[in-house]
């Protein structure tokens, strides 16, 4: 589905990122760990389009990544921007109607009817059906996260990034959106890439984890060389296909195990 080939990222002088080159299958949920500073975020932004590559390519289905965000493609950050003067429900309406039509968008009648059903139905799924009418400053840390996830999701995209979404999370809410985030995945048939600073929860709800680190290092020069994927791992228990895989083996019908 998405494939790197030789990619490396270049602000100016300084080399983020060099020589990727991965492929992912859809359904995968990725995990991408590593230093502070070290270019996760930045390949975000290449899967995202909010930035390009200086070098190589970045394929989604064998064609060039377009460089601008579209409904693919939904993105969670640590700290989410929403309107301070909207409520739950219609901040994610809001993210519906710019999406579609620009910043200057609004949504009138049958349209704002559907965006309305949409927003709703995907607001009881993450857990926000109680708080449709409250304000931002209403919600908290844990309740934001789940609005900002509903907001990614209302565009239903086919791949999902979390950019440290839990970092500012207690331990107890960060263990109800880990869940979240896995029903989402599978429900929506999501291809999740998600950055997080806690190894542990890479492993936890990854099937595949990346770590990114610097294949070469100059103490004289310490931006000419950028980092790369240096472990790639198979991670996590929950992977879709196999589980697709089971439930499909359960429903045929039994073998004669005699030869
Ligand atoms: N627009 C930019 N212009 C110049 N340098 C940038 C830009 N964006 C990021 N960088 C630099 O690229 C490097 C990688 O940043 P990035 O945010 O991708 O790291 P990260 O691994 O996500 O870090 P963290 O874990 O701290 O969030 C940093 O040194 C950062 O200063």
């Amino acid at each position: 589905m998405l494939e790197a080939r030789n990619l490396w990222k270049r602000y100016g002088d300084k080399v983020v990122l060099e020589r990727i080159s991965v492929s992912v299958q859809e359904g995968e949920f990725v995990t991408l760990v590593g230093t502070s500073g070290c270019g996760k975020s930045t390949f975000l932004k290449l899967l995202l389009g909010t930035e390009t590559a200086s070098e190589g390519q970045l394929l989604l289905d064998g064609q060039p990544v377009r460089d601008e965000p579209d409904s693919d493609r939904g993105i969670v950050f640590q700290q989410y921007s929403v309107f301070p003067h909207m409520t739950v429900l219609d901040n994610v309406m809001a993210a519906r109607a710019f999406a579609r039509r620009g910043l200057t968008g609004y949504l009138f009648g049958q349209a704002r009817r559907e965006a309305q059903g949409a927003a709703m139905e995907l607001l009881h799924k993450v857990g926000l059906g109680h708080a449709l009418k409250l304000y931002p400053h209403q919600l908290s840390g844990g309740m934001r996260q789940r609005l900002a996830i509903a907001q990614a999701l209302l565009a239903k995209p086919r791949i999902l990034l979390l950019d440290e979404p839990f970092g500012a999370l207690d331990p107890g809410i960060r263990a109800d959106m880990h869940q979240l985030v896995l029903e989402l995945w599978q429900s929506h048939q999501l291809t999740v890439f998600m950055v997080t600073h806690d190894l542990k929860e890479g492993f936890y709800l990854g099937t595949r984890l990346w770590v990114f680190d610097k294949l070469r290092h100059d103490p004289q020069a310490p931006d000419a060389y950028g980092a790369g994927i240096t472990y790639d791992l198979p991670v996590g228990k929950s992977d879709r296909q196999t589980l697709q895989a089971i439930q499909a083996d359960l429903k045929e019908p039994q073998h004669d195990i005699q030869n």
